[in-house]
């Protein structure tokens, strides 16, 4: 039942004129709504159960200041009036005219139990409110094994652990992993694991002139005070192949293991530490299979210490006098920067022609030498959108193994609003209302707006900047 319809219950009926019934209504709507605010303001439980029960669509009607019952038991602390507001379906993502959520005028006033409240207990939500640390969950970051550097020149080391039969191998080919579908029920969310492969069925392929090998480590174990865990931990090493890919699928033997191919989609269904195994071999690999040739004299290189160096085989090449880092592999520093408006209020998002229709992105690009994380922001966001940026603040890193970037995440804040994009890079760009973007992070997006994948760092700085308090 509409409040309109609530009041028509017990309005008389009268004959003035339309004009005066209908403001007469206006009136009484604001009237009842104020109400309702101020008797979640003081914290008035059976005041708001009542007026609840008798007109259900004033749960989430702001006041006349833009704030709604919701918000204001959230600012003024009142736990029991937030819980039955909630019980009644009251939503929690709505804004003010300051941008803020209930959550965020709970937690800037210091009503703790009233934020948890507000976060509650669906997976969803938690996600989108309680996110201050954006790096705890960032995909393709975790490190679950110790990569033992100081081991990479130890030959003899090394020999021992391919041999040893709990030493696990990732294969791939033309960089793409072998992998196996998971069963829903595992729990993690992830949809496909890597395939592991013991060094009895990896040994004749590690012959293979065109084999690559890479140590990427030994697994951290946890502390234990039980005595098997005093032998070494297992290690893990990535081979990429240049076998028949048909053949190498069937060294899994029964198993139904296939190549995930599709790199900027089959390689976000993993879980986070996969992933983190995932970022370091592939983007090795790439490095190999692209440097096979010395990049300073052109003759053919070879891979050392355990695949973290190519060295030049020409005795007399410049590159074997001294440190170059044309000998190790390479990590293309991005920067990716979601931009805010003066007001606060809204944010810059662009779109590639690439992208699917709905689709906007945080801008990103390439530092450039000479050019700090700042520099690299501002001069991007300029010459993307046109927009001047002032200052930067980092946020989060991700290793994107596509080839080998690292992506910077920046918040940054406008000095300019007029757009006008580099069409060779950018279809379009846009400010985006916090509201809006809040909508398209918690209720699944709409044909206007829909964000990148939450495994990328560009929905991860969108999410955070929806996480932190806004200025009240
Ligand atoms: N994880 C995420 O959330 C996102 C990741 N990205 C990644 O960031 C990277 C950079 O973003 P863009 O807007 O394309 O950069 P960008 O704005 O600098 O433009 C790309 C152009 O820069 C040039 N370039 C300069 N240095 C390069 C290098 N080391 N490698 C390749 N091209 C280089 C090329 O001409 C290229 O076409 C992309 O590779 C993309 O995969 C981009 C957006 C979101
Ligand atoms: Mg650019
Ligand atoms: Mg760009
Ligand atoms: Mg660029
Ligand atoms: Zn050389």
């Amino acid at each position: 039942m509409s409040v309109i319809q609530c009041e028509n219950a017990s309005r008389q009926r009268t004959n003035v004129n339309d004009r005066v019934v209908k403001s007469v209504r206006m009136n009484m709507t604001e009237e009842m709504v104020e109400r309702f605010v101020d008797a979640a303001s003081r914290g008035d439980v059976a005041a708001v159960s009542s007026l609840i029960s008798r007109c259900p669509s004033l749960l989430d009607r702001p006041g006349a200041n833009g704030w709604n019952a919701l918000m204001l038991a959230a600012r003024n602390g009142h736990y029991t009036v937030t819980e039955t507001l909630l019980s009644h379906g009251a939503d929690r993502l709505v804004v003010n005219r300051s941008s803020q959520t209930a959550y965020d005028i709970a937690k800037f006033w210091g009503h703790t139990h009233i934020g948890n409240l507000l976060v509650g207990t669906d997976n969803q939500s938690q996600h989108i409110l309680a996110t201050t640390d954006p790096s705890q969950e960032i995909y393709f970051s975790a490190e679950p094994l110790d990569r033992l550097s100081e081991r990479r020149s130890d030959a003899t080391w090394q020999q021992d652990k391919q041999n040893q039969p709990d030493s696990v191998f990732l294969l791939f080919s033309e960089l793409s992993p072998l992998v196996h579908s998971l069963e829903p029920s595992t729990g993690s969310g992830a949809q496909t694991s890597l395939s592991r492969f013991s060094s009895s069925l990896v040994k004749e392929l590690l012959l293979k002139p065109g084999s690559v090998l890479v140590f990427l480590g030994v697994e951290r174990r946890r502390p234990s005070s039980s005595p098997e865990t005093s032998s070494e931990p297992p290690a893990w090493f990535a081979i990429n192949s240049t076998e028949d890919p048909e053949v190498l699928l069937k060294l899994g033997g029964e198993k139904d293991l296939f190549w995930a191919r599709r790199p900027n989609r089959d390689l976000l269904n993993f879980s986070q530490d996969e992933a983190g195994i995932l970022a370091q071999a592939r983007a090795v690999l790439a490095w190999h299979s692209r440097y096979a040739f010395c990049p300073t004299c052109g003759s053919s290189s070879r891979s050392e210490e355990a695949g973290y160096k190519r060295t030049c085989t020409n005795a007399s090449c410049s590159s074997l006098q001294g440190v170059h880092n044309t000998s190790y592999p390479r990590v293309d520093p991005v920067v990716i920067m979601l931009v805010l408006h003066p007001d606060g209020e809204q944010c810059l998002l662009g779109r590639k022609k690439v992208f699917p229709t709905g689709m906007f992105s945080c801008l990103a690009g390439f530092i450039e030498p000479g050019e700090s994380v700042e520099s690299a922001v501002r001069r991007e966001v300029e010459e993307e959108s046109g927009v001047k940026v002032g200052s930067v603040r980092y946020v989060a890193c991700q290793p994107w193994p596509v080839p080998s970037s690292l992506m910077i995440g920046c918040l940054a804040v406008a000095l300019s609003t007029d757009i006008k994009v580099d069409e060779n890079e950018i279809e379009e760009a846009r400010w985006f209302p916090r509201q809006k973007v809040i909508d398209a992070l918690f209720r699944g997006g709409s044909p206007v707006l829909l964000l990148s994948p939450q495994q990328t760092i560009a929905h991860q700085l969108v999410k955070h900047w929806i996480g932190c308090n806004s200025n009240l």
